[in-house]
């Protein structure tokens, strides 16, 4: 066939500002800046902060910005306007889904989770069955046996749909639908689903589903969190962490907590103005697009780079599934020298990520990334392998993030 398989990456890249002659594979860790962005948050901070200092508030709506974003992340998660609100990190939106889930199942003492997770959930879940100190036990088995683990005692089911190290996915639906059948509450992080993967939270009829925004949605380093709850479950949730701006007045000041009604008692306190107005104007990369085409899209490419590596490079063995339909939206391989030899790579402006004991890790983001930035990575990496560049003794040296 002539012509590129896929288009998305030719016609959205120049809504990025990437530097040139990089290829950019780690947007599932940390996305890349949209040129909308630096505008608009400049805009935020002269035009408002700048000028109408306190009177930003009333005048530019920044008490309704997470509302307004989370009814832009919606659609990209298959959810309802007003289902989704925004702010704090994703291990504090974490926090409370888990505790709103117990306090549903009261009679129940079980979280299910899989060790596929990502630490931070496990650590949360940790720390709140150690605060409630009512007996509740946190069950992690290997993410192949979580269908036949939902057993009668489970009071909710915490995962990851997208394994953060080999990209494997969940079955949303199917899991979801187990867990209810059993009387748990299901929980979906969706830190690499987002953006990455077509998502149905309302097809699932999952109850909650939480995720971050720094990853496929390019809101930037420290961009807030997003948490949805099922609107028909939303009012009979007592929030555990019930700060000022989740209450149904707060202007009011009263003494006592009282929960605004809707998605708003999620919220806790301040919203990060700046932070949120960075990840509005990102979003704007999504208009117009379907994930239905980002996904198909994410196959084509990451079908490419697995066709090359497995090609050029023999020593690297899938660490992904190797069906496209049960991997989200990177592929990871093993390499024992899989830590240096992602920087090497790095150093030859191909950026990917390493995760311990050995994995090299390469996020797919069609919305910025074609087959010639596939196929360079795939020359770059055979390079670095069949001349032993990881050998060097400058790239032995971990460093603490990638
Ligand atoms: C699946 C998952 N959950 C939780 C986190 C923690 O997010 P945060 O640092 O925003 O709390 C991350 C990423 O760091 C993640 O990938
Ligand atoms: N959130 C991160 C950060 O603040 C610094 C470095 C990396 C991250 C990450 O997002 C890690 C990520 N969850 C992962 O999949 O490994």
């Amino acid at each position: 066939m002539d012509g590129p398989l896929t288009t998305l990456g030719i016609t959205r890249k120049h809504l990025f500002d990437l530097p040139e002659g990089l290829v950019y594979l780690d947007g599932n860790s940390l996305g890349p800046l949209p040129r909308a962005v630096p505008e608009a948050v400049a805009r935020v901070m002269q035009a408002e902060w700048g000028a109408d200092l306190i009177k930003g508030w009333n005048l530019h709506g920044w008490m309704d910005q997470p509302r307004r974003v989370g009814d832009l992340i919606a659609p990209l998660i298959g959810a309802p306007s007003g289902s989704v609100t925004m702010g704090d990190t994703l291990s504090i939106k974490v926090h409370q889904a888990l505790s709103a889930a117990l306090s549903l199942r009261p009679d129940r003492r079980i979280v299910l989770s899989d060790s596929g997770n990502f630490p931070s959930d496990l650590y949360m879940a940790e720390g709140l069955i150690a605060e409630l100190d009512r007996g509740h036990q946190l069950r992690i088995v290997a993410p192949e046996e979580i269908p036949e683990a939902i057993s009668e005692d489970v009071a909710a089911v915490l995962l990851t749909q997208v394994d953060y190290r080999t990209g494997r996915m969940h079955d949303m639906a199917e899991i979801t639908q187990i867990a209810q059948a059993a009387g748990a509450v299901m929980i979906w992080d969706l830190a690499h689903s987002a953006g990455a993967v077509p998502v149905d939270v309302t097809g699932c009829a999952a109850e909650f589903a939480v995720g971050c925004t720094y990853k496929y949605l390019n809101g930037g380093p420290g961009a807030p969190a997003f948490i949805y709850a099922r609107p028909d479950l939303i009012d009979t949730i007592a929030p555990a962490l019930s700060g000022w701006l989740g209450h149904a007045a707060p202007f009011a000041f009263e003494t006592t907590y009282r929960p605004a009604g809707g998605i708003e008692r999620l919220r806790v306190g301040t919203p990060p103005v700046l932070q949120l107005a960075a990840l509005e104007a990102a979003l704007s990369v999504w208009d117009g697009v379907s994930m239905a085409e980002v996904r198909a899209a994410s196959i084509a490419l990451s079908e490419r780079f697995i066709a090359g590596v497995e090609a050029a490079c023999p020593d690297l063995r899938l660490a992904s599934p190797r069906a496209p339909e049960q991997r989200g939206s990177q592929v990871s391989f093993h390499f024992e020298h899989g830590y240096a030899a992602m920087q090497a790579l790095i150093a030859r402006d191909v950026i990917g990520d390493f995760r311990a004991p050995d994995i090299m890790r390469f996020g797919f983001t069609p919305l910025y990334l074609d087959e010639a930035d596939v196929d360079r990575a795939v020359a770059c990496l055979a390079e670095v392998l069949a001349d032993r560049l990881w050998d060097n003794p400058a790239y032995a040296a971990r460093s603490r993030v990638t």
